[in-house]
């Protein structure tokens, strides 16, 4: 049983379908107290913060705590989850037709181990379809995830090619978390 230190519905999917027995406690950190814009740098201090906040007030006595943090980055450009309905559309023409990386960074602590990582899926897209793209954003869906994206419903019919792990780039690299839970 580990502790998901997380609010993200994603993330707790992610752990539900891999078989991997967790109870939920999100956090309050608050990512905007962070000056730097690269995007992996960012989204370190994010995972960092998200941590410390909820390692002092749960510790790992009783289960390991586990937390993430995504980022989207495209033409150089750090996105977040949008703001508003205009600002994910923003960020989808941007990417529509470009390349584009999601990055997520986990940190893993247990009573006998800490584990860190960094990992970025890379995908190039075709351009988006107006109208399906439209329906997306009117749909809220694009709201609460790094860069407006959902690699597993949106995207996936406009993925050129990938370079990385899906699991990454909706928000926690499972591959990698398995292997450190056997
Ligand atoms: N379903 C889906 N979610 C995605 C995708 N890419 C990023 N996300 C989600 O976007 C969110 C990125 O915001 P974060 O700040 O890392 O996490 P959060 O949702 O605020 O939750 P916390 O862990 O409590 O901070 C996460 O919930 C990711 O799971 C994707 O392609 N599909």
């Amino acid at each position: 049983m580990i502790r998901l230190g997380s609010n993200s519905p994603t993330r707790a999917k992610i752990l539900k379908d891999n078989g991997i027995e967790f109870i939920q406690n999100g956090g309050n950190f608050d990512e905007d107290s962070i000056k730097t814009t690269n995007p992996k740098s960012f989204c370190y201090e994010a995972t960092k913060g998200k941590f410390e906040e909820l390692y002092k007030k749960y510790g790992v006595e009783d289960m390991p705590l586990l937390v993430a943090d995504s980022v989207v980055t495209c033409n150089g450009e750090l996105l977040r989850k949008a703001k508003d309905l205009d600002d994910a559309r923003r960020m989808l023409e941007l990417q529509s037709g470009n390349k584009t990386s999601v990055i997520t960074c986990m940190i893993y602590k247990s009573k006998k181990m800490e584990y860190i990582d960094i990992s970025i899926t890379t995908y190039k897209f075709v351009p988006f379809d107006k109208t399906h793209m439209d329906e997306y954003i009117s749909s809220g869906e694009c709201m609460g995830k790094a860069g407006a994206i959902m690699v597993e419903g949106f995207c996936k019919p406009y993925i050129k090619s990938v370079k990385g792990y899906e699991s990454t780039a909706m928000g926690l690299c499972v591959e990698k978390l398995k292997m450190i839970l056997k």
